[in-house]
């Protein structure tokens, strides 16, 4: 696995997950499996595309999960070929929707994968909508615990933050 800093990837074609990933739980880890299977069916490397900070913890100071060099393990032992790890800093937050377009552009994507309310660009001015004006855009259906709520990061960091580590535990599901 190839990992990304400062530098723009290109490719000839790819299939790419987007987002903040951290913690790489249960949830994402299904989401990045399946992008990794969609990848080989299409004969193109798989590409994470990732923030560091996440952006909940640069906007809200919310708690990491996983530091750039816990997720990128983990991202490592689940099979993709590539992550971009932007850093997310008052320069990266300048950019517009349609210089994350173009960057995206350049990996030639066959399909891209975001959660269903994702945004990106400058004041989150780019959505679904308009990212699918350019590529085969994909969310995929929601990954729920046993009691049936949807696994988050959100999710796992409270019940850290309450003292219940042993239920966090399996959301995360790292083995
Ligand atoms: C190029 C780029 C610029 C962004 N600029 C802003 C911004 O100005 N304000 C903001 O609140 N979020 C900004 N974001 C963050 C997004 O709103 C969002 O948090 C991020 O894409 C992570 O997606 P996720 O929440 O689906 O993981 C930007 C994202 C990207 C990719
Ligand atoms: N439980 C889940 N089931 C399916 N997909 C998920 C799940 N959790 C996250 N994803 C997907 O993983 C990608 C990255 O999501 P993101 O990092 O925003 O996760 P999150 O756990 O919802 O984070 P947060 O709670 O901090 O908002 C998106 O495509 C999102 O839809």
């Amino acid at each position: 696995m190839r990992v990304h800093q400062n530098e723009r990837l290109t490719l000839p074609g790819s299939v790419v997950a987007i987002g903040a990933f951290d913690g790489v739980h249960r949830g994402h880890q299904t989401v990045i499996s399946e992008m990794v299977r969609t990848s080989r069916l299409e004969a193109v490397p798989s590409v994470v595309y990732t923030f560091y900070p996440p952006p909940r913890a640069y906007f809200q100071g919310a708690q990491i999960l996983t530091n750039s060099d816990e997720k990128i393990q983990l991202l490592k032992d689940l099979g993709v070929d590539h992550v971009v790890l932007a850093r997310f800093d008052e320069a990266y937050l300048q950019r517009t929707a349609d210089d994350f377009i173009k960057e995206l552009s350049l990996i030639n994507p066959k399909a891209v994968i975001v959660g269903k309310d994702f945004r990106f660009g400058n004041n989150r001015a780019g959505n679904l909508t308009s990212l699918r004006g350019h590529f085969p855009v994909r969310s995929m259906n929601s990954i729920c615990c046993a009691k049936g709520e949807r696994i988050s990061s959100t999710r796992i960091r409270e019940l850290i933050l309450q003292g219940k580590k042993e239920q966090a535990l399996p959301l995360l599901g790292w083995t």
